[in-house]
């Protein structure tokens, strides 16, 4: 469970977030969404340990995160940013192995071996394992740096904006290999997405924030009505159902 108590964070004068109460119980996909500067990323690097809690609690089961070591939370929770400063000669492989440190740190075992294997053949990775990241194109990187951090194998997953750089059959596909690793290993899934009906097909809790705060959390059915995308995305739009799910004509 990750519990959120109470933050606020400031940048200079501007209030990033404010009032942040959010219980993420385990299990699931929650995806985190709302407008340009909302302050996602910024809540997701918080509960990541990446940027200093200022003000408030967060929680990570019994670990109170910002009094946690990084090596002990980099064993519970991995995180993939949006800025991901890592070195293109590097392989595939080696990427997907650098995911294991945590566990090795630095003397990789036949089970990271295996794992690493695993991986590369579930996000379909295997034709590209020995070439350099600089050698692969915008969505293939992506997937590798997916798929590094699930070789963390971590039971809490943070992704911002996973779908970055895919097309419309790899975005499919990966948010289907989502769903299916986070049933399968009960895993909790946090994700920032922008693509409103990917959420409303995988998602199984959407946090909505705009300006800095929490507005809305619920089911996708419970928060995709056309009052909500007005008040969170300024946006008019019309939602149908098919097959059983909420879809948000957002184009028209
Ligand atoms: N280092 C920084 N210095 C100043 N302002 C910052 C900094 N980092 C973030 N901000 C501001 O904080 C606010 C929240 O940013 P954040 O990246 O968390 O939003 P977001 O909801 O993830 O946005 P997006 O959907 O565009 O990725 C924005 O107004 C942003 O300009």
């Amino acid at each position: 469970m990750i519990k959120i108590s109470q933050v606020n964070h400031h940048i200079g004068n501007a209030t990033i977030l404010r009032n942040i109460d959010l219980t993420i119980q385990n299990g699931g996909i929650t995806a985190l969404v709302g407008p340009n500067g909302a302050g996602k990323s910024t809540l997701l690097s918080l509960i990541a340990r990446l940027i200093p809690l200022q003000q408030g609690q967060i929680w990570l089961d019994e670990k109170d995160i910002h009094k946690t070591s990084s090596r002990e939370i980099a064993k519970h929770l991995a995180i993939l940013t949006q800025d991901n400063a890592i070195h293109s000669r590097i392989t595939v492989r080696d990427l997907l192995m650098f995911g294991r440190y945590p566990h090795h740190q630095g003397r990789p075992t036949e089970q990271d071996n295996d794992i690493v294997e695993q991986a590369l053949k579930r996000f379909e990775l295997q034709d590209f394992s020995q070439r350099f990241l600089s050698e692969l194109s915008g969505g293939q990187r992506q997937r590798a740096l997916i798929a590094m951090t699930f070789c963390q194998q971590t039971q809490h997953i943070l992704l911002d904006e996973p779908l970055n750089n895919l097309d419309m059959f790899h975005a499919r596909e990966l948010m289907r290999l989502l769903r299916k690793l986070t049933d399968e290993f009960n895993l909790t899934t946090i994700m920032v997405v922008h693509d409103i009906n990917m959420v409303a097909a995988y998602a199984d809790t959407i946090v909505a924030m705009k300006d800095g705060q929490i507005r809305l959390v619920g089911t996708p059915d419970e928060i995709l009505t056309p009052k909500n995308l007005q008040e969170i995305f300024s946006l008019d739009a019309e939602l149908i159902e098919y097959q059983g799910k909420k879809v948000v004509l957002h184009h028209l």
